[in-house]
């Protein structure tokens, strides 16, 4: 164990000692009492129709997910929870946590000197929480916050998402709903988009933009022009390689420019030119890089320390309202390109299938609609699909038994390097898939999902009133054996099916949910499986990496990634 563990574990002692409740791993006993029928588990479950108002392509994923649950459930002897009426539920006051100071509340404990926690740390506070006061636990006494109540028990994270109505509060970004929603409302008005964006106003924005982003055959379309920016990316690096054959150590600087070229082709229709060598400091391209980089990293500071920014204008906030207005002038600025060029063409597609802008104008004819859903996909869709590049990386390096897996299907998929990819052959490549998902399992990039509840709910058998914020920590949930067989272990073998090599192991499929659940679900997650198989065929069919310095340490910034010097040693394979 490390200092920073044994920092946190201290706290930790001291706040067992101040805690509102003591702690209760099992408590309340109710909730894990058995049923007779496992398949109770979804008995309350309001019919997907009703809920997902539109309707979600993943949802098929999911039905064979929750075949595979219940037949875990059956496996293992385990019961579903049982559902107890609200009145008979335990008061929330009852649900353990830490207990908050007088006045200071519980923010305190992010503040970097005198608090226990730093923003780093918040993986490690998660994992923490739910060793030290069991399966639910309550964070309260927040300023200017509501209480976020830590949700470990995979069941009732299911209960929960499976009942959330048709329009899912996913508790996000408060700064961005301040930005769009009040300081730059004229802009935004009646559409402001999906992200951080509540209620029947998100419900009408996503269902004008879901279906053309999800369709199998946008994302078809952009095979070709991803993959010819990812060979620009990795000659890139091949140029970088020092004379040890080793990616320079800001290496992740790299990868944020290739999504950042690949974002901008889906969004905006357009090369941005990030993958460009000297760039000048002031040329367009270094700073959509500049302000891409602080757009969400700043959110955690925001965000996660106390949110002064919400009362006086401070220095942080201005710089975020400043980066903010950039990034809008820029989706401006391309999308007017965009559709200029489209009405030069009179309508017709530029290059083959309709782009997913063309898909978008054609449906809705709608300039501002097109810019702010751009806006939102290069927000989340950045510094996300990056970090987990970043991650998945770091673990193929650092596991050459398993990139020999990844290389050798590769090389029987596509006999020459050079093998133009499709669809077809990724949908071959089956264990590269399950290295991702094991990744995202085990080192989940977003590590947890949240909602806040729209209603009373009772939840491990406490009632838990409106408003309050769940946290679902996939991070921990993901690695927890109840819920993984063997969950300690990295095993890509776990995803795959029998006749592929599979392990049969179970796997609730609520514990792990990298890009969340249901009518909310990520938007851009075809776009970012597509994006990040295509980098790891082209890379790895072609290189071995190795990585010959200490091991990284995971940390959260805004994401959950390796921190450190990404210096990959690069070598051609024959
Ligand atoms: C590995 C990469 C990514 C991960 C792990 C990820 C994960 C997530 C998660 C957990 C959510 C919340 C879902 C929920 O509330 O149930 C989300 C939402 C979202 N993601 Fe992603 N994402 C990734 C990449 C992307 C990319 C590349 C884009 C854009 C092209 C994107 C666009 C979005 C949008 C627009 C939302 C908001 C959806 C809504 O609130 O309706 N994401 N993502």
């Amino acid at each position: 164990m490390n200092s920073a563990r044994h920092r946190l574990i201290r706290g930790l002692n001291r706040l067992a000692s101040t805690s509102a409740t003591s702690a209760a791993p099992t408590a309340p006993s109710t909730a894990a009492t058995s049923t007779s029928n496992p398949s109770n588990s979804t008995s309350n479950a309001v019919p997907r129709s009703s809920y997902a108002t539109a309707t979600c392509p993943h949802m098929v994923d999911m039905a064979a997910a929750e075949a595979a649950t219940i037949n875990t459930r059956l496996q293992s002897h385990q019961q579903a929870p049982p559902t107890i009426k609200l009145e008979q539920a335990r008061p929330y006051s009852e649900v353990p946590g830490p207990k908050p100071l007088p006045i200071l509340g519980n923010t305190w404990r992010v503040f970097p000197i005198i608090g226990q926690y730093k923003i780093s740390d918040v993986a490690m506070i998660s994992f923490l929480l739910h060793e030290h006061y069991g399966r639910i636990v309550r964070l309260g006494g927040l300023i200017g916050r509501p209480d976020l109540l830590f949700v470990y028990d995979a069941d009732e994270i299911e209960k929960v998402y499976r009942h959330e109505g048709p329009t899912p509060f996913r508790p996000s970004m408060p700064s961005l709903v301040k930005y769009k929603s009040d300081l730059r409302k004229d802009f935004f008005g009646d559409l402001p988009g999906v992200v951080g964006v509540h209620g029947e106003q998100w419900r009408e924005f996503r269902s004008r933009v879901q279906k053309p982003v999800l369709q199998l055959s946008t994302v078809r379309r952009y095979v070709t022009p991803l993959e010819q920016v990812t060979e620009e990316f990795i000659d890139r690096c091949n140029k970088l390689l020092d004379d040890k054959q080793e990616l320079p150590a800001d290496f992740d600087n790299e990868i944020h420019k290739w999504s950042l070229e690949c974002i901008g082709l889906v969004a905006l229709d357009a090369r941005l030119g990030c993958l460009e060598p000297n760039l000048d400091p002031k040329s367009e391209p270094q700073q959509i890089i500049n302000a891409a980089k602080y757009a969400l990293r700043n959110v955690a500071t925001l965000e996660l320390k106390a949110p002064y920014w919400r009362y006086f204008p401070t220095p942080l906030w201005t710089k975020y309202v400043n980066n903010m207005d950039y990034f809008v002038n820029i989706c401006m600025k391309y999308i007017k390109n965009a559709t200029n060029r489209m009405k030069l063409s009179e309508g017709r597609a530029l290059d083959g299938e309709p782009s997913l802008l063309e898909r978008v104008m054609k449906s809705q004819n709608n300039e501002k609609l097109a810019v702010v859903m751009a806006l939102d996909m290069i927000l989340v869709g950045i510094d996300t699909i990056s970090m987990a590049v970043c991650s998945i990386l770091y673990q193929l390096a650092t596991r050459p038994a398993e990139q020999q897996k990844v290389y050798e299907e590769l090389r029987r998929i596509m006999p020459d390097p050079k093998t133009p990819l499709t669809i077809p052959l990724l949908d071959q490549a089956h264990y590269l898939k399950a290295f991702i998902k094991e990744v995202l399992r085990v080192y989940s990039t977003v590590i947890g999902n949240g909602r806040t509840l729209q209603e009373d709910t009772v939840i491990c058998g406490y009632r838990i009133p409106k408003g309050v914020q769940c946290v679902f920590p996939n991070l921990v949930t993901g690695t927890m054996e109840e819920y993984v067989t063997d969950a300690k272990t990295f095993k890509p073998e776990r995803w795959l099916k029998p006749s592929q090599g599979g392990t049969g192991d179970n796997l609730h499929p609520f514990a792990s949910l990298p890009y969340g659940y249901g009518a909310r679900m990520c938007l851009g997650r075809r776009f970012a499986d597509l994006e990040m198989q295509i980098l790891l065929a082209k890379l790895l069919r072609s290189y071995k990496l190795e990585f010959h310095h200490d091991p990284l340490k995971y940390v959260v910034t805004f994401m959950y990634a390796p921190e450190g010097a990404l210096k990959f040693k690069m070598t051609p394979r024959e």
